[in-house]
């Protein structure tokens, strides 16, 4: 069974190239990965099944002749093994994938022909959303030719908005050439809208936030959305699984869930759950480990399965992720770090945006976070963009479209844009705070490395921070540290002239701030009271000195600014668990290609301290 495994997935993982990708990457990993799918396999006792179904999968033969859908069968030869209708090969064509990821090699088949509940769990940015989309749209198309009656046929439920939205996207473009509807329910926008938009379109997919669709569907009158309409749907989709599941946003789904609950012999409805960390089992704290027995996977499937209301013996579990864990491979996603104390991360943030061209998304764990340091790049003329719950929507959306349009964009964010969100190209994400949980490190790190592209992590770890860091890499680097990123120590000089100026601006704006908003409380209260202040009841506040700090003190930035960033010959070392390699630094390049080009372009740095860094960059974690 073993062989059999490898064997699929190596050939799926080959298959897989998309076209607009530059790297030429075979996946070294596939093994790792396989590993994962038969432990979770022999779990549930599916056994060989799974793969002897798949080779006795009918072919279908495909018209040509039919001049709507004339069919370029070349580029689409990977895919007609599946029994996929035109319409839809031609909108994979017209989306130039010329094959199936191994997450849709292994889905859309079993999910066609077999008709059966599939937990899909795959590395971040392997095509998830069209490995469950194909089979839903293939469903849809022959349901509505035995029945043309315009009615909501199936629903996604996703966790936020935004990837609401892009899975709306996904979606209609895979439908582009059939006759099958799509709309998005979101919380953030006006109901009565939706409401609307839901009766005149009636769409047969809804695309939902929970807590928006159970407002419709207890609170509106929607015709379209409503508690029967939800009831009869045959095809159920929960994307984001483990995260909709967490405490939070439970509330949210339980309703919904509850009124989605199948009776025991309907076995119309099928079910689809997806996530790049499904089978992702905690372990228990140390101290707590003689107390807790640690969950397996089993009973982590067995839980989901019961909550989702999937049909037990009818379910197929399809792991492509190595223990859990679904990161790209270490060819497409390299993960750095770089130890500094909490004030310095401003600095080191800076140096990778102004050095390295890219797209960089950088994650804060709080709003608080977020709001300085979009002050601080503000003030370094970085331009940054914000994305956070408190956001009113329309503008979310606007900032995720600036971003996206921008090749040298800064998108600061809280973890509501972790998880599923694919923008092109986003070269670099940064976790500016360690992330909490492995479940958020995967998912915000996966919005690099997408579809075969490469990508860059950077961790910032503060001293305090260093135990949640140390029991990541624990889990997700085999308890070994991440590679420190390099950096130049001429070049981080003139970085920290203009950073440390535009935290001093930062800290006097806000401190302004703080005396013109309690200038203002206090004429307010005065008004309230009818009291008339005296100048001498007012607090005093300095201003007018520190108004005249503040201007001396952009004036500076100012003009270091426009300094140049990078003296001649500068050189960085770069210390991974491979060894050490000295690094120069040229601006305009991207940060990834140089630490690719590294290993065979640059100097190796002398034997006596390639073996020192090596011994230290090796280092494991003691437990
Ligand atoms: N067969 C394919 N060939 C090439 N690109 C593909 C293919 N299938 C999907 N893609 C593209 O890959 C990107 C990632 O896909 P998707 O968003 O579905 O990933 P995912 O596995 O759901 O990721 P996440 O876990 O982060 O949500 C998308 O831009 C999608 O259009």
């Amino acid at each position: 069974m073993r062989e059999k495994g490898k064997r699929a997935a190596s050939k799926s993982e080959a298959k897989w190239k998309p076209i607009s990708c530059e790297v030429n990457h075979e996946h070294s990993n596939a093994d790792d990965m396989f590993e994962g799918l038969i432990e979770i396999e022999e779990l549930c006792d599916y056994g060989d099944e799974h793969f002897v179904k798949n080779k006795k999968l009918k072919i279908e033969a495909i018209d040509t002749t039919n001049s709507d859908f004339a069919l370029n069968l070349d580029a689409l030869s990977q895919w007609t093994q599946f029994p996929i209708s035109k319409p839809i090969l031609k909108a994979i064509e017209e989306l130039q994938f010329n094959a199936p990821t191994p997450i849709q090699t292994e889905c859309i088949p079993i999910a066609i022909n077999d008709r059966c509940d599939i937990l899909g769990a795959a590395p971040t940015g392997s095509g998830k959303t069209l490995a469950f989309g194909i089979p839903l749209l293939e469903f849809l198309i022959a349901d509505k030719q035995s029945d043309s009656s315009q009615r909501l046929r199936a629903l996604v439920l996703v966790p936020t908005r935004e990837l609401a939205v892009q899975v709306n996207n996904h979606l209609t473009a895979i439908a582009k050439f059939s006759n099958v509807s799509i709309a998005t329910v979101i919380g953030g926008l006006s109901v009565q809208k939706q409401e609307r938009i839901l009766n005149n379109l009636k769409p047969d997919i809804v695309v939902a936030t929970p807590g928006r669709l159970w407002e419709l569907i207890s609170e509106s009158q929607c015709n379209h959305v409503n508690t029967k309409s939800v009831q009869k749907t045959n095809y159920i989709v929960v994307d984001e699984a483990d995260r909709m599941t967490e405490k939070g946003h439970f509330e949210d789904l339980t309703p919904l869930i509850n009124l989605l609950k199948r009776g025991k012999d309907d076995r119309k409805r099928q079910v689809f759950v997806f996530s790049a960390t499904l089978t992702f089992v905690h372990k228990p704290p140390e101290r707590q480990i003689h107390l807790k027995r640690k969950m397996t996977p089993k009973e982590k499937i067995k839980f989901l399965v019961k909550m989702l209301g999937m049909r037990e013996n009818e379910t197929k579990v399809i792991d492509l992720t190595d223990k859990g864990i679904g990161t790209p491979s270490d060819q497409l996603l390299a993960a750095t770090k770089i130890d500094c104390l909490a004030d310095e991360k401003d600095l080191y943030l800076y140096y990778l945006i102004t050095v390295y061209n890219g797209r960089t998304l950088v994650f804060c764990n709080s709003k608080d976070c977020l709001r300085r340091l979009i002050n601080v790049l503000k003030c370094l003329d970085v331009n940054p963009l914000s994305l956070h719950a408190s956001m009113e929507q329309k503008r979310r959306l606007q900032n995720l479209e600036k971003f996206t349009a921008n090749p040298n964009g800064v998108l600061v964010a809280t973890d509501v844009a972790a998880r599923g969100l694919d923008i092109a190209n986003i070269d670099h994400v940064v976790h500016y705070q360690v992330p909490r949980t492995v479940e958020i490190y995967v998912h915000r790190s996966g919005r690099t490395a997408r579809a075969a592209n490469k990508g860059l992590t950077l961790m910032l770890c503060s001293p305090p921070e260093h135990y949640h860091y140390r029991k990541l890499c624990q889990v997700v680097n085999n308890g070994y540290e991440l590679a420190n990123f390099p950096i130049d120590d001429n070049v981080l000089k003139v970085v920290k002239n203009r950073v440390t100026l535009a935290q001093e601006v930062d800290k006097l704006e806000h401190k302004l701030r703080k005396g013109k908003a309690e200038d203002n409380w206090f004429k307010k209260a005065a008004k309230e009271l009818d009291i008339e202040l005296d100048d001498e009841d007012r607090p005093k506040h300095e201003d007018n000195e520190s108004e005249k700090k503040l201007r001396a003190l952009k004036k500076s930035l100012k003009l270091k600014l426009k300094q140049s960033l990078i003296p001649r010959s500068c050189y960085s070392s770069y210390l991974t668990k491979q060894g050490s390699f000295k690094l120069p630094v040229v601006k305009g390049k991207k940060a990834i290609d140089m630490i690719v080009d590294a290993g065979e372009e640059a100097t190796p740095l002398s034997a006596p301290t390639m073996k020192r860094r090596k011994k230290h960059s090796k280092k494991k974690f003691k437990k």
